[in-house]
């Protein structure tokens, strides 16, 4: 089990905006959480991406519960990464914007150049490697940010709406990285989508929300 989360709620200015009695969710699969503006779905990935704390309630990751203290998450979020919707990109090269993700993370400089060139690769982006990632399109900026993620070696990637705000082919682009992620790199992935289509032909498991709430489905 990746996670388990008991009796979890998330409450904004006395507003319950997340409430959880029970959710799990599997390793090694493709998770995506549905529903409509508002739902809660950000507020589920910022938790279960370690970056917002629930104000109730235990979420258990591999068996254990998390401490939301800086302390404790340093590790998880090193292992857990999430792929925001509108991923900023500094303004300098492709390259420069993912040493960054691994500077931080005490990569040694001579492993640097072979890590980004081999993430590049696997989203199909190498050739963008020196190019300003303030010029990419939404796509390509999804792509980067893809293997930005990717350069950290993840166990779990999460991504909210990874394809509202691309077009028709880089929404196939980013679907097929997604399946590779799962298929060829057993990453886990969970992520939030309005696309039902989309839902039905690249996830392995629904969780749908509606006003904050786990439902079985919305008919
Ligand atoms: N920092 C915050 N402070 C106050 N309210 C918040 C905050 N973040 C989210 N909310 C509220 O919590 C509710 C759930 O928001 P959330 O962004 O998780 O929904 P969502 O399903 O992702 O919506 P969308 O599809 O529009 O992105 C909304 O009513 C939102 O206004």
């Amino acid at each position: 089990m990746l996670y388990h989360i008991k009796n979890l709620k998330k409450i904004y200015k006395g507003r319950t905006v997340l409430d959880l009695p029970e959710l799990i969710i599997e390793k090694n699969k493709i998770y995506g959480i549905l529903g409509p503006n508002g739902s809660g779905k950000t507020t589920l990935l910022s938790i279960l991406s370690f970056l917002e704390a629930p104000s109730r309630g235990t979420v258990f990751y591999r068996g254990s519960p998390v401490v939301f203290s800086e302390k404790h998450l340093h590790a998880l979020r090193q292992e857990v990464v999430l792929v925001d919707q509108h991923p900023i990109m500094f303004s300098t090269s492709v390259y420069k914007n993912i040493e960054f993700a691994l500077k931080i993370r005490k990569v040694p400089l001579k492993d640097r150049c072979q890590i980004i060139k081999d993430v590049l690769e696997q989203v199909g982006m190498l050739e963008f490697i020196n190019a300003d990632a303030k010029n990419l399109s939404g796509g390509e900026t999804q792509r980067v940010a893809v293997a930005r993620a990717l350069a950290c070696f993840p166990k779990v990637m999460i991504f909210d709406e990874p394809t509202a705000s691309v077009d028709k082919s880089s929404q196939l682009a980013v679907e097929k990285i997604i399946q590779e992620l799962y298929s060829e790199k057993n990453i886990s992935v969970i992520m939030s989508t309005h696309n039902m289509v989309q839902a039905s032909r690249l996830v392995h498991k629904k969780i749908f929300l509606l006003n904050g709430h786990h439902v079985d489905s919305f008919v």
